[in-house]
């Protein structure tokens, strides 16, 4: 390559300046042929790409003020037919478009349409990722006026699948991809993101994606997901939210013997390997967008899910939805179904079967919970929670083997090695499946807890659907219709005997979106939803259908304690906090340029 080729910064940057003055007399009608040019082009090359053989560099120039071309390709802008005459003339959009000019309302009816012509859930993701690249305001749209046929599609359970196969599927990133290789410049790729006002990062390191297991580098499509909420659902900007997966490997040799696999084929670092990239990511995601930038861990193993979240929560303003957000929706679902059963938390007895970060998080704020209500202290509420992982119950004499999250749980009581024989002995009112095993609340141990509860309350909340515990038609069929069942993706309402039993969706897409802190409040906040006519149905959890509202109420009371606690930056105090977080929302209706 001759010296002539390689561009410096200020001829870069000289460049720049007479490309843009280029494109402006081109658009202007003028022919542009730059005599100077060094990689050539001319009126039909600018950019000197079809001139450039393979081996020569050429420069992706973009402008500053998108328009024509360039603006229908910007995702942030894009209005498609949406844009109006007038639009068309001003921003040199004229015969790029067909002539119809179309409402925003007119292109999600069409869009719906195309969507449910899909007979695959994942044919359906691919077309609503692709419509997020293509025009970001009309995704939106589509999801905030859709959600109970969306959410599904672009979070659990099709997204798990997605994950499955993020590999093929993926086409452009959506998210920062950091792994081993960009160990020491991690501050330098966060600054190749192209938005800086970040908000919320949700970050996974791909290790336990939902039930499924490791899944690498595209464990991304969870980030992705769970941000795509925020913004629907919670009303946060998109280009304030940013997605990130950190690869260290991956132990599923399936992915690593996959020629088309998008992560580093290497196994998993672990020890001092790990934690440091990750505290080089923490320190760099703090200097570059400041303290009060929201780091949400989701997915993490739970080896390292607790000790990250101990060892940030002082530093960062750190959540773990797998802990605390599925931990607030399940207190959520337990407190509404009171109504149903009476009594208050404290007269209900808790048998989970998974221990790890879902199943441990919920058990202790139960026993916080019970701790606050009754004064009692915490050791004692624990008491009523009992826990089994894949050895049997936890008790006492496993306390030296058991992992630290665990430790608390360890009750004196002879050992029991299975589920079913937890269930007749312990006689919980309450079952709750954090497993991530579907298919473990067998016909055995659903009929064993509608021998010992007139309305046994099951919960089967590992994702996605085919991780489940047990089905919604399993559980009222096999009690006969007088479960109260919630799971944590969604089943149809199923009916019985002649009545129609509605499943609520124990999904942390209740909490994390409208979440800032304060998992007990949010909780609170969100059984106060329920009304008597979802009672009426079997529902503890209000419909998806209100989740922006719920999202506003939520935040609201979180950002209620933020004041009380002094913690609040923004003053003064607005006086209806709930029609401020309302005004607060983003909301994906086209705007108007000039
Ligand atoms: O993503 C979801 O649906 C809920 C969740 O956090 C998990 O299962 O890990
Ligand atoms: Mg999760």
């Amino acid at each position: 390559m001759s010296p002539s080729q390689i561009l410096r910064p200020v001829n870069l940057f000289k460049r720049m300046l007479k490309m843009q003055s280029s494109l402006k007399r081109m658009k202007d009608g003028e022919s542009v042929i730059d005599p100077t040019s060094t990689v050539g082009g001319g009126v039909g090359d600018v950019y000197g790409e079809d001139r450039a053989t393979e081996d020569h560099l050429v420069t992706p120039w973009t402008v500053s003020v998108a328009s024509g071309y360039t603006l229908l390709r910007d995702p942030h802008h894009n209005k498609g037919l949406g844009f109006t005459e007038r639009e068309r003339d001003s921003h040199y959009l004229r015969g790029l478009l067909p002539p119809a000019v179309s409402t925003q309302e007119l292109q999600v009816k069409k869009l719906m349409q195309s969507i449910r012509s899909y007979e695959v859930s994942l044919h359906k993701y691919v077309a609503m990722m692709e419509l997020k690249e293509r025009n970001e305001r009309l995704f939106y749209k589509l999801l905030i006026d859709n959600v109970e046929e969306l959410l599904p599609i672009v979070y659990t359970p099709t997204v798990g699948e997605a994950c499955q196969k993020y590999g093929c599927i993926f086409k452009r990133p959506q998210g920062l991809f950091i792994s081993l290789k960009e160990k020491g410049k991690i501050l330098e790729v966060l600054k190749n993101w192209p938005e800086r006002s970040i908000q919320v990062i949700v970050v996974t390191d791909g290790e336990r994606i939902l039930g499924l297991g490791d899944l690498g580098c595209q464990g991304m499509g969870i980030p992705v997901g769970k941000l795509a909420l925020y913004t629907a659902l919670g009303g946060v900007r998109p280009s304030a939210c940013l997605p990130i997966t950190i690869d260290v490997g991956t132990n599923n040799q399936k992915l690593l013997d996959d020629e088309f696999y998008i992560g580093l084929r290497q196994k998993r670092a672990t020890g001092k390997e790990y934690y440091d990239l990750l505290e080089e990511f923490m320190s760099a995601v703090k200097q570059k967008y400041g303290e009060k930038v929201l780091v949400q861990f989701e997915d993490f193993a739970n080896h390292n899910a607790f000790e990250l979240l101990a060892k940030y929560k002082t530093t960062h303003l750190v959540f773990n939805d797998d802990i605390q957000g599925t931990a607030s929706v399940v207190l959520a679902g337990l407190v509404a179904s009171l109504k149903l059963l009476g009594g208050s938390l404290a007269d209900h007895t808790f048998l989970f079967f998974g221990a790890g970060e879902a199943g441990t998080g919920i058990a202790e704020l139960i026993a916080l919970e019970i701790s606050t209500k009754t004064n009692v202290p915490v050791e004692e509420a624990r008491k009523k929670i009992w826990l089994v992982d894949s050895k049997g119950l936890i008790v006492s004499s496993r306390k030296e083997s058991l992992q630290h999250f665990k430790k608390p749980w360890a009750h004196e009581h002879e050992p029991l090695s299975t589920l079913l024989d937890a269930v007749k002995v312990i006689k919980p009112s309450v079952l709750i499946g954090t497993s991530g095993v579907g298919q473990t609340f067998t016909q055995d141990v659903v009929e064993a807890m509608a021998a010992i509860n007139e309305r046994p309350l099951i919960m089967a909340l590992s994702n996605p659907t085919s991780q489940a515990e047990c089905t919604a038609e399993q559980a009222y069929t096999w009690t006969e219709g007088r479960a109260i069942f919630s799971s944590g993706s969604p089943f149809d309402p199923y009916e019985y005997n002649g009545k129609s039993f509605i499943p609520g969706q124990a999904n942390n897409a209740y909490i994390f979106p409208g979440l800032g802190f304060g998992l007990v409040i949010s909780a609170e906040a969100l059984a106060s939803q329920v009304m008597q006519e979802h009672y009426d149905k079997g529902m503890i959890y209000p419909p998806l259908t209100n989740i922006r509202k719920i999202s506003a109420h939520i935040a609201a009371n979180v950002a209620a304690k933020a004041y009380e606690l002094g913690l609040a930056t923004r003053l003064p105090r607005p006086a209806d906090l709930v029609k401020y977080a309302e005004s607060c929302m983003y909301t994906p209706n086209y705007r108007s340029y000039r």
